[in-house]
């Protein structure tokens, strides 16, 4: 469970998004916004990647003074990865791995369910957005992690990935996962059990009701 208390993030004296009490049960949630309302802002936030103001717990981990335990717990993967082209996706999946306490076989069955195999050791500067995607996806899975966070996770890929996807975050979740994903494309709900669907707007997040999508 995420426990989010006068949550404030700006850039530069701009305000993007506050959140004055919001609890994150278990589960899979989805943030809808318009583009630039702060979705972005909100997960990175959340994954420990920018300072705010206000406090964050996952399972009653501080987001600052159990940083490590927490970033344990959280996984993020970016909507848009972007990484140093001379690494490769073995050298990124490794690193992280390693980072996350993640097991050699799990590594093995990321990189096969989501089609890495065939250029794992080429370089990322090679690739093409969806074998990026494919490999910052991998990335967010790896470790044992209490939350996954995944910004727009259905972009670039094609559709038997995008099955994939579903099928990773159904298996994930059946084992206690909780999910935060976003996407300006509908899911298919009756391949992931969304139980709250949250939208992003004027600096805000609201509840809205599952029925209503
Ligand atoms: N590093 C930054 N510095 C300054 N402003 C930023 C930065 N990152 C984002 N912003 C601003 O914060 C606001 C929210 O951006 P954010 O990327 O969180 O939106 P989003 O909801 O994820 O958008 P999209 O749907 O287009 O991905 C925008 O006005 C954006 O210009």
């Amino acid at each position: 469970m995420i426990v989010i208390k006068n949550l404030k993030k700006s850039y530069g004296g701009h305000l993007v998004i506050q959140v004055p009490d919001l609890v994150l049960s278990n589960g899979i949630h989805w943030f809808k916004g318009a583009n630039g309302s702060g979705k972005t802002t909100f997960f990175r936030t959340l994954a420990g990647m920018l300072p705010f103001e206000g406090e964050i717990t996952l399972g009653g981990m501080d987001i600052r003074r159990d940083h490590v335990s927490y970033r344990l717990g959280i996984n993020y993967g970016e909507a848009e990865p972007d990484y140093p082209e001379f690494l490769t996706a073995n050298d990124l999946i490794q690193f992280v791995a390693a980072a996350k306490k993640a097991t050699a076989s799990d590594v093995s069955k990321l990189i096969d369910t989501l089609g890495i195999g065939p250029f794992l050791f080429q370089p990322t500067g090679t690739y093409s957005s969806g074998m990026l995607k494919k490999t910052s996806l991998a990335l967010a899975f790896l470790g044992n992690p209490k939350v996954i966070i995944l910004d727009e996770p259905l972009i670039t890929i094609d559709d038997a990935t995008v099955l994939k996807v579903y099928e990773l975050v159904r298996d994930y979740h059946a084992s206690g996962v909780t999910f935060l994903l976003s996407s300006h494309q509908d899911f298919m709900f009756e391949k992931l059990p969304i139980q709250t669907v949250f939208r992003v707007e004027n600096q805000l997040i609201h509840q809205e009701s599952v029925s209503e999508h």
